[in-house]
């Protein structure tokens, strides 16, 4: 049976599955992170993680003034009755997906919301080697400090990079 048979399950079950070998290191300069503990192949489900979805109202008048809304993720809510506009909210992700930190360049892990069962998929998206982090983009909007941006700058800009950077001037 192939994983995606697995994951299909039973009607009105959804089946859980959260991949061997992961360690959350506690002290990164992202604070917590998620490691691979092994050699993990691309296109691994690293876990189905089960989701919150937050009251729009709720939302915004509780939960974006917490820490906890910068762990939520968005959510598409269906229009309301006599409305073809569709809504949005943010959900809670529980499991490791709620752990995920952000690369733009070293993003390793994709991610797939099934809005019809309510989870989320995190998926490899290459080949990872014990000892790397594992990170998603979290997208262009963020709302700290990108700890990754001085090392890009420093060890991975080449010629050709400072070359394209002179011709957009
Ligand atoms: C979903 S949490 C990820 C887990 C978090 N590191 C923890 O210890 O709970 C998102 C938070 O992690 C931190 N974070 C994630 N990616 C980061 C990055 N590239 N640079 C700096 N901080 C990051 C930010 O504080 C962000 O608000």
């Amino acid at each position: 049976m192939s994983i995606e048979e697995e994951q299909e399950g039973k009607a009105g079950e959804v089946q859980l599955i959260r991949t061997e070998g992961l360690a959350l290191v506690l002290d990164t300069p992202k604070g917590r992170g998620v490691f691979a503990g092994r050699d993990i192949p691309g296109g691994t489900i690293l876990e189905v993680c089960p989701v919150l979805i937050l009251d729009p109202q709720e939302n915004e008048e509780h939960v974006r003034k917490t820490d906890l809304y910068n762990y939520t993720y968005n959510w598409p809510l269906p229009a309301a009755e006599g409305s073809k506009t569709p809504r949005k909210t943010q959900a809670v992700v529980f499991g490791i997906g709620s752990l995920f930190n952000h690369s733009q360049r070293r993003q390793n892990v994709g991610w797939m919301r099934d809005v019809s069962k309510g989870v989320v998929v995190y998926r490899t998206l290459q080949d990872v080697r014990k000892g790397d982090e594992l990170c998603i983009s979290y997208g262009d909007r963020l709302t700290f400090v990108d700890a990754d941006a001085k090392q890009v700058d420093s060890d991975d800009e080449d010629d050709n990079a400072a070359l394209a950077r002179i011709d957009l001037v």
